[in-house]
């Protein structure tokens, strides 16, 4: 079936360092295949990123009909005036739902600005658990669409839980039981648009970072998106966007869980590679996340996490300030000074550099 108008965009060059991540089966999963479970546990643990083949199976086919139209949603979202749109910026109440404009982040010391701009949309709210967001026509007269995505989202989130859950040996069902779909969370929609930019002085898009919460479902059609592999000599590699795939990737609360064993790798967006560079970059994601009142610590209860050292205390961080706190404190129109410091999660267990 062909999802994904990707014909009509520039190709993906062939001449840049791309890493080739595993290509993982949503069919052989749902199987349980024993090769493709061993790929699977591989890849959480050592890169933490792996493609999702979506295609022929029911829910994997039904979600990347949802993606297409979502994104042309958001195209229509994004094509409001700056006006309309910046009445759903939301950052002033302390709520990173709604819209962040261009520019409205920090991406580096020096003081540059991020080029890309988000509208995040509130699981909670498409469920009709908290108080609803005022929302443009465009998103208020698409909710069903929406809801239909994350209920096809968590589903494949659930899938990998459920797997993750049994490698770590934990109790049945004890990271599916922290990610309820009808308890309060931080799960969100993100829709994302960045302009044409030419290769420049390599200021990203969107800085370097780990994502805030547990497993992200990320489809876009452009290159862009770089991952940062660990090791002391590593190198920025692409990730080329594959038709009928999304790609998948673990977060901060896993690698909190498991004190580590579980990677969750640094990423960034920054210009599209050769001709790409000239075309407006879309993407669309789905981040789940433990609900609100999760602690993210080490869990007990298995024997492959690895101990925590002699005479080391976790903090007592809920998931909901872990996230708020990430997500807000690289923007401009909230500090006078930002504190690129304050807006990291697990970056530095991600590079595993020994110090
Ligand atoms: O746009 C992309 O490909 C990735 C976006 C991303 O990493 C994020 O929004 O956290
Ligand atoms: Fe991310």
């Amino acid at each position: 079936m062909d999802h994904e108008n990707l014909d009509s965009l520039p190709p993906f060059p062939d001449d840049v360092p791309t890493i080739l991540l595993d290509r993982l089966s949503l069919t052989k999963l749902l199987r349980y295949d024993s090769d493709e479970y061993r790929k699977f546990c591989r890849a959480c643990e050592n890169i933490g990123f792996f493609y999702l083949d979506l295609r022929n199976e029911g829910q994997g086919d039904s979600i990347l009909s949802d993606a297409d139209e979502l994104f042309k949603i958001s195209e229509q979202l994004f094509a409001l005036d700056f006006e309309e749109k910046s009445k759903y910026d939301h950052s002033k109440k302390r709520s990173y739902y709604g819209y962040k404009p261009l520019g409205a982040g920090q991406v580096d010391e020096k003081g540059n600005l991020d080029s890309v701009e988000f509208y995040n949309i509130a699981k909670d709210d498409l469920f009709g658990i908290m108080e609803p967001l005022p929302q443009p026509d465009i998103i208020q007269n698409n909710r069903y669409k929406l809801k239909t995505f994350v209920t096809n989202a968590h589903a494949i989130v659930r899938l990998v839980l459920d797997l993750l859950n049994e490698h770590l040996q934990l109790p049945p069902s004890t990271l599916a039981n922290m990610h309820c779909i009808d308890q309060h969370s931080g799960d969100q929609i993100r829709m994302t648009r960045s302009p044409p930019q030419p290769m420049n002085d390599g200021v990203p898009r969107l800085a370097g970072h780990t994502d805030f919460g547990s497993i992200t479902v990320l489809f876009n059609r452009l290159g862009g998106l770089q991952v940062l592999p660990p090791g002391p000599d590593a190198e920025w590699k692409w990730v080329k966007p594959l038709p009928g795939h999304c790609i998948i990737n673990l977060g901060d609360s896993l690698v909190k869980f498991t004190n580590g064993l579980l990677r969750s790798n640094i990423h960034r967006v920054i210009s599209s590679p050769g001709e790409q560079a000239r075309s407006t970059r879309y993407s669309l994601v789905y981040f789940s996340r433990p609900e609100d009142n999760v602690l993210l610590k080490r869990l007990e209860g298995s024997a492959v996490i690895p101990p925590l050292p002699e005479g080391v205390v976790e903090e007592d961080v809920s998931s909901k300030d872990w996230v708020i706190r990430r997500a807000l404190a690289n923007r401009t129109n909230l500090h006078d000074k930002v504190n690129m410091e304050s807006a990291l999660g697990t970056e530095k267990i991600s590079r595993r550099i020994k110090v």
